[in-house]
């Protein structure tokens, strides 16, 4: 792509107001984004890494603007966080006022309104006919260790059942419920006691199992290895992110579900990655007929804002002592003033129906580029949650170079997609719900372009 003219030098503020345009005034990464990757390596901990090497000036719509005045497509909303978009209209306005009335009490402190109507919201548009309960928290992995806090609590079990290729966070306990030992777990043990792992549904690997006998083989392998009198919960993305954006045959889902109900097992759905409008519904959980005893969320739930809540039977979430749950910013009101808005924004935008529509023009596309190009072994997904997985054409092996290249290549050329996946070889695509479908469509004519012109050879 030729560079361009450089963009307005007026302040650049983030929102749908941005050109949507991919635009490259410099080499990506520009000068300034050199320099502030020098600073950043002098002082952040070299643990923190960088999938593009960018700095953000603004946002908004389906582009990052950086601080050169590049605009880059976005097709990873920030791990599948701005579905609303970036700087959306509706939580900046919601935030600034609640910053204007005041930022923190700690809920368990003094609690405000905005905290149990995001709760309210949540126990109604979750999955699932009966009372519920919801607790607010920061991150996706504090909820999900208050999930598993919370089923252990309420089954008096200690054992806790996870999935190959899980990604549940990188605290402690859901390092051990996460699958993949580098970059997320290696060095950091050990890890939390009584956890499991089972085999999971993975349709393109597993050699034709269908769903149920897949959730046959997990269980069996569950009830000889671990004992369902020992069984406090199992825990499951319904469509794998980190592990690969797997989506379980038919079946599987619901035969784990029937599993453990009849034998006093919570199901927790982790929807962190899946909830919130990704997968073209509110919860994945609904595409698949499941309803599950506990949901985590987090992600797309405050449009940006550090928020999460575990979600659940009254029953269950009631079981915690007083006090056994919180935190000091748990719940933040600035978070939930977000939360309100992006939920606002999700049930009068037409946002989820977008995201459904989103997943039309990606698995369209990408199905017409795999049925020439058998590097491509599958594509997979649902709604804005779709991708690929790169193989050994004649071997169908994992091909993690081949996937590196083309996620740079697409990086250099404007386009901010993500990679995943237990092998490194999945190009996940997760665009802003914002995103229009011409941008969308050159975006992934920049990812056929650069799959094309790799020949294989590692450039110099
Ligand atoms: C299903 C699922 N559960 C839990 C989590 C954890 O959510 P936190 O908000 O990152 O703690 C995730 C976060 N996934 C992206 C993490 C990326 C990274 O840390 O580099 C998820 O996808």
């Amino acid at each position: 792509m030729t560079l361009v003219e450089s963009a307005p030098t007026s302040a650049v503020t983030g929102g749908p107001s941005l050109p949507q345009e991919r635009r490259l005034v410099t080499a990506i990464p520009g000068p300034k984004s050199i320099e502030l990757m020098s600073r950043k390596t002098e002082a952040v901990a070299a643990g923190v890494g960088a999938t593009i090497p960018i700095f953000t000036a603004a946002a908004g719509g389906g582009v990052v603007v950086d601080v050169d005045s590049n605009s880059l497509i976005d097709l990873g909303s920030g791990i599948a966080v701005t579905g609303v978009g970036n700087s959306n209209p509706r939580v900046v306005a919601a935030v600034a006022e609640q910053l204007e009335r005041f930022t923190h009490t700690c809920f368990t402190v003094a609690p405000y309104d905005s905290y149990v109507e995001v709760a309210e919201a949540l126990n109604r548009l979750t999955p699932g006919d009966f009372t519920k309960r919801s607790a607010l928290f920061n991150s996706g992995a504090e909820a999900v260790e208050n999930a598993v806090k919370i089923a252990r609590h309420y089954t008096r079990k200690q054992a806790v059942v996870a999935f190959d290729h899980a990604y549940h966070g990188r605290t402690n306990l859901t390092m051990g419920l996460t699958a993949k030992n580098q970059p997320y777990k290696n060095g950091f043990g050990p890890f939390a006691p009584e956890i499991y792992r089972a085999p999971l549904s993975y349709p393109f690997r597993d050699g034709g199992l269908d769903g149920v006998e897949a959730a046959e083989r997990a269980i069996l392998q569950i009830e000889k290895q671990i004992g369902v009198e020992n069984l406090a919960a199992l825990i499951i993305e319904p469509i794998q992110g980190e592990g690969g954006f797997i989506v379980p045959a038919d079946g599987f889902l619901p035969t784990l579900l029937a599993w453990t109900r009849a034998n006093g097992v919570v199901f927790i759905a982790d929807e962190v990655q899946t909830g919130f409008g990704r997968t073209g519904q509110w919860f994945a959980s609904d595409a698949e007929g499941i309803v599950p005893d506990i949901i985590v969320t987090a992600k797309g739930i405050a449009g940006g804002l550090p928020l999460s809540a575990v979600t659940g039977r009254a029953e269950i979430m009631d079981a915690a002592q007083v006090g056994g749950l919180g935190g000091t910013y748990a719940g933040s009101p600035i978070a939930c003033a977000a939360a309100l808005a992006t939920i606002d924004a999700y049930e009068n935008d037409g946002l989820i129906e977008r995201a459904a529509a989103i997943g039309e023009v990606l698995l369209g596309r990408l199905n017409e580029l795999a049925a020439s190009d058998p590097r491509i072994g599958d594509v997979r997904g649902r709604g804005a949650m779709v991708a690929i997985e790169l193989v050994d054409p004649a071997t169908g092996a994992p091909d993690a170079a081949i996937t590196g290249r083309v996620a740079g290549a697409a990086h250099k050329a404007g386009v901010i997609v993500l990679t995943c996946g237990t092998y490194g070889n999945v190009i996940r695509f997760l665009p802003p719900l914002t995103i229009g479908d011409d941008l969308l469509l050159e975006g992934l004519g920049v990812i056929a372009d650069v799959l094309a012109a790799d020949t294989g050879a590692v450039a110099a």
